[in-house]
């Protein structure tokens, strides 16, 4: 690719061959400038390379979400989850009734707050200023990604010496000072109030751990804001655009919505408020539809890039230390051999005869696999779940009269069509 050899892996049984077996020759990152641009190079956890220091931060990750994520009742995280999914029907409410739009911008301020309560321990209202600019800074700097000059550069990095096209390496620099300036200053605020005993939140949780740890040169002052940063970047744009794609689908397959429509009313009956998460086992078809989504339009077609950690023979191929190696999850799940008719959107393929989802289908890989498995994959689950079911439990999407259905085809990646749709209170 470009100046580079690239492995790229299809297939299923390749793919998990590589992340799964040989875990230990494929979990590292490939250097690549505008990745080491966003990661500091290498301070955050997602794009670090395989070593000490890697293991060290994604350790303190898995444990901070675990830690907030066992908590119960009021400030749990599901609790969290469930007041943005009721804010995200009140201000879909507010907007009225029925003529079309486009919702993008609402689910991913959800989806953002989510992130903010577990990370400042507290969420924002749908107008504050900084923090709608935050979220619109977010999604300029992980959109330059999809543009022409941004992939330009990584397969040719010199021409981020070029004016003009290195336009992207400037939008990049800028964001991620604007993103840095306002996770400092929460940062700050934390330090001031830090409680070593009580910690309230992912803040006070890596400050408490920097403090009690012995100082090793892995883990340091300088991750902090690298790593935070990487909840909202890895976290935001991946939920928010699979529920995109999510109701997206339910307006192309009406049958479909009316299914889960259907099911949630059973389940739920006339309860206005939003569901929970011990709801999740009495609603299969939901789950099965949710899953579906995940796999038809999967966010990350070819996962984050992987790279070899040592010179490594693999299916008779000798791959050298550091060789970029992508794994085309994409080719998983579209493979017909696991998928039969893997193009039609089939919720059922994740039901066994007795209705109950099956739980860990073969060739299914939305979080990826291995050690570099997404962190964030049970909190995003919670979010899938709660905030998909809350919206079709409280609304009707449809396409306006006379509009043309939108192809799912358009694109492929991260972003889904830009839709507008009726969103009619039920
Ligand atoms: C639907 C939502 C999500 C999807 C589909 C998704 C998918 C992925 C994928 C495919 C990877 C790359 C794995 C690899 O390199 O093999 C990844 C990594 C990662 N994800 Fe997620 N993710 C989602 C949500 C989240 C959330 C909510 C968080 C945290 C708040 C998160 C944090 C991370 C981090 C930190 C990594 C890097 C892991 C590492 O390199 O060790 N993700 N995710």
């Amino acid at each position: 690719m470009g100046m580079e050899d690239v492995v790229v892996l299809n297939g299923y049984r390749a793919i998990k061959e590589a992340l799964v077996d040989y875990k230990d020759a494929f979990s590292s990152r490939p250097s690549v400038y505008l990745l080491n641009l966003v990661s500091g190079f290498g301070k955050d956890i997602a794009l670090s390379k395989f070593n000490q220091a890697y293991l060290e931060k994604r350790r303190f990750a898995v444990s901070a979400l675990k830690t907030l994520g066992m908590r119960m009742g009021p400030g749990s995280v599901e609790e969290h989850i469930r007041e943005e999914a009721r804010q995200l029907c009140i201000k879909l409410s507010e907007q009225g009734d029925g003529h079309p739009r486009d919702i993008a911008d609402n689910l991913t301020v959800s989806v953002a707050n989510i992130i903010c309560s577990m990370v400042f321990g507290k969420r924002y209202g749908y107008d504050d200023e900084k923090f709608v600019e935050l979220t619109k800074i977010i999604h300029k700097l992980l959109s330059q990604f999809e543009h022409g000059s941004s992939q330009l550069m990584t397969v040719f990095p010199f021409l981020r010496f070029v004016p003009g096209v290195n336009s992207a390496n400037r939008i990049l620099v800028e964001c991620i000072n604007k993103v840095h300036e306002f996770l400092r200053q929460e940062i700050i605020k934390h330090r001031e109030t830090l409680d070593n005993e009580n910690p309230r939140d992912f803040i006070d949780l890596i400050l408490t751990e920097l403090q009690t740890q012995e100082q090793t040169d892995c883990f340091t002052e300088e991750n902090i804001v690298w790593i935070i940063q990487n909840m909202f970047f890895a976290g935001m744009e991946t939920t928010a655009n699979t529920l995109r794609w999510g109701l997206l689908y339910m307006v192309l397959c009406p049958e479909e919505q009316q299914k889960v429509h259907a099911e949630l009313d059973s389940v739920l009956g006339t309860d206005h408020d939003v569901p929970t998460l011990a709801h999740r086992s009495q609603l299969p078809y939901t789950e099965a539809t949710i899953m579906e989504i995940q796999r038809i339009r999967l966010v990350a077609p070819l996962n984050a890039p992987h790279a070899a950690t040592e010179d490594t023979t693999f299916r008779g191929y000798d791959i050298p230390a550091g060789m970029q190696v992508l794994t085309n999850l994409w080719s998983a799940h579209m493979d017909p051999e696991y998928w039969p008719d893997p193009e039609t959107f089939d919720p059922r393929r994740f039901l066994d005869s007795d209705g109950k989802v099956v739980s860990r289908p073969d060739s299914y890989l939305p979080f990826s696999a291995g050690r570099r498995v997404c962190l964030g994959e049970q909190l995003a689950k919670m979010e899938l779940f709660l905030l998909f079911s809350s919206l079709l439990k409280h609304f009707t999407l449809k396409l306006p009269e006379g509009v043309a259905a939108p192809s799912a085809d358009d694109c492929m990646g991260l972003s889904p069509p830009t839709v507008n749709m009726c969103v009619t209170r039920r």
